[in-house]
Parts: structure tokens; sequence; C-alpha cells
């Protein structure tokens, strides 16, 4: 093995200098090789593991998995690969740091490479490889929940914080298919701030802001079930999604939407309908029997809105 590494250096130096665990085996799963690296990670010194038996050496403590991997390799010539996404601690390898008082060292997570090596006498012996994969499982979880933040961001309005049209538009014709499938009637309510434009302009837009943001939460406060799909749907509008209310209950329930921001009770001095801000509601129901149009829901309940516009503001008007 030596006459493979030129120069000063012996196979024993290169081996036992990996960052990597080394252990071969024989057929009967005797160890004939034991590197540094297994002997730090498993806190096993050479002198015990060389030619100890490896499965009685590890007793209970081996995956199922690397077992069943490990057999397939010395028995039948397979060469096996073991993930860590799949096989995620096969051995009992930790960490080189001294865990704090009381905490339980964890298992390192591995990622294991089996190679069958034919043997002078004609049976099979065993190269296992193993790597420790924890920094990039860690890795992966970071970028995870990185990509998951951005895909919350991309629905979600940066002013407000409630969920912005693009999530309106994906879970439109979602919540349509399942209000046909359950045969349940789906109600669109479309919800516009009054004058709001000479709040703006009475009171700047730092505090048109912050209003905006009030009556975003004070809406979504009023929401009964996380299926509701509630969005701002631009400027000073918002639209909401709610499923199983009749024609009766929608409009009712537009009515407590409505009175939450009047009970705000913030003052708009510019407004021609109150002292304080008010919004208007236009509500449209879909009754199980109607066709699922998502462009007609929307024209309906966009017209309700322009006529609860007209006939005076702080009002709700749903479609017969
Ligand atoms: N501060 C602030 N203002 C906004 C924002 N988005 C839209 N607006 C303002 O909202 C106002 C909407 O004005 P209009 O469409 O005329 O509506 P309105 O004044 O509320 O009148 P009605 O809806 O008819 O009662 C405009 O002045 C926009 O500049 C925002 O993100 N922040």
């Amino acid at each position: 093995m030596s006459s493979m590494v030129a120069g000063r250096f012996s196979a024993e130096d290169v081996y036992n200098n990996l960052n990597l665990g080394l252990i071969m085996l024989d057929k009967d799963f005797n160890i004939l090789l034991w590197n540094e690296w297994m002997v730090r990670h498993s806190h096993v010194p050479a002198e015990s593991a060389l030619n100890s038996n490896f499965i009685a050496l590890f007793n209970q403590q081996l995956a199922p998995g690397f077992l069943r991997a490990l057999s397939n390799t010395i028995s039948y010539g397979l060469p096996a690969m073991l993930s860590s996404a799949l096989h995620r601690s096969p051995l009992p390898l930790y960490h080189v740091y001294v865990p704090n008082d009381g905490e339980a060292p964890a298992r390192m997570v591995q990622s294991v490479v089996m190679t069958p090596i034919p043997a002078p006498d004609g049976s099979r012996s065993c190269l296992i490889q193993i790597s420790d994969s924890s920094n990039s499982v860690k890795r992966e979880k970071i970028l995870l929940s990185h990509s998951e933040a951005l895909k919350r961001q991309v629905v979600t309005d940066g002013l407000t914080g409630v969920n912005n049209r693009r999530f309106f538009d994906e879970n439109f014709t979602l919540a349509l298919q399942q209000s046909m499938r359950n045969d349940s009637p789906l109600s669109l309510f479309m919800i516009d701030i009054d004058f709001f434009k000479q709040y703006n302009d009475h009171y700047g837009h730092v505090a048109g802001d912050r209003v905006l943001k009030r009556v975003a939460e004070t809406l979504k406060g009023q929401l009964k079930s996380p299926t509701d799909v509630f969005a701002r749907y631009g400027g000073e509008e918002f639209i909401l999604l709610v499923g199983g209310m009749d024609k009766r209950e929608a409009k009712t329930f537009a009515e407590q939407l409505r009175e939450s921001v009047h009970a705000l009770e913030e003052p708009h001095d510019k407004s021609l309908v109150n002292r304080c801000m008010t919004i208007s509601v236009g509500v449209c129901t879909r009754s199980p029997q109607e066709e699922a149009d998502g462009r007609n829901l929307l024209a309906t309940a966009d017209a309700a809105l322009y006529r609860a516009k007209l006939g005076g503001r702080n009002k709700v008007v749903a479609t017969d």
C-alpha cells in the first residue's frame, strides 16, 4: 500500500490525515482499517477497533438501513451511497466538542459511501467512507428558510404587512374551485377607504400610511377562518373572499367590517360623510347553483362598491 505514495509519507499518514472517516471490513465484518478521524469521532481507539467485530463493537447503535447496505456490499458486491437526507446519522459518531452541562452530545449528520473490494482470498471486503454533512445540512436549512421568507415576501404588501394582490390572484381561482367542489357559497368583499385623497392632502402621506396600516390590521382582525383570503388590492382598496356564508350573512359581515373601521374613531376632518375615517364595502355572494365565474364575481362586487360610494359612502351594498 505504501508503495502508492511517493516520497516521505506513508499511506497511513495520508488516510490518518483525511477529513473523512475510513473503515475497512472483511467478509465477517471484522475491522481491518480504522483511521484517526474515526478514533476522534467515535471515541473508539484504534487498538480497540482493529480486528474486533464491527457489528458487535457498535452493538445496537447502527441504523438498519446502514446494516442492510453493508450486508449487500459484502455479500453481493453492490456499492452503496447513503445520503444524509434519507439516513441522517447511521453511525454513533459525534463532533469533537464538549457539550454544555447536561446537554447530550448530538450525533453527527453523515454521508456514507460503501465500496466492495475483492480480497486476495477471493472473498469480498468493504471500504466505508464517512463524511460530516452537518454543515451542508445547516446550509440547506438556512437556504430553505431564506427561500420561504422570499416566497412570503413576494405575496406580502410591504406597507401594511397583509397579503398583496398577487396572493389574492393566486388564491382566487383555488377558492372558486373549492366552493364548487364543496357546493358551498363564496362571498367577495371589495373594501375602499372613503375620501383618502383628502386625508393625505390634509394630514400628509406619512399619516396616510399609518392609517392604511391601521385599517388593514383592523380588517384582518375581523377574519374568522385561516382560509379567508384577505389582501390589499391596491392603493386604499382591500379585498376579501369568505366561503360558507349565504347572502344575508355576508351582508351582516360586511356591516361588521364597516363598523370595525368606524369604531377606530380615526379623525378625518376632511371627510364629507363623517368626522372620522370610514370605509365603503361592496359584496357579492356566489350561491352554489351559480356558475363560478371569477371575473363576473369581481365586476359585480366592484359595481356594488361603486353604488356604496355613490350612495353616500360609509356604506355596505350587497348584490341581490
Ligand atoms: N398615504 C398613502 N396614500 C396612498 C397609498 N396608495 C394610494 N394612496 C392614495 O389614496 C388616494 C386614493 O384617492 P381616490 O382614488 O381619489 O379615492 P378617495 O379619495 O378615497 O375617494 P373615494 O374612494 O371616492 O372615497 C390617492 O390620493 C392616493 O395617492 C399609500 O400607499 N399610502
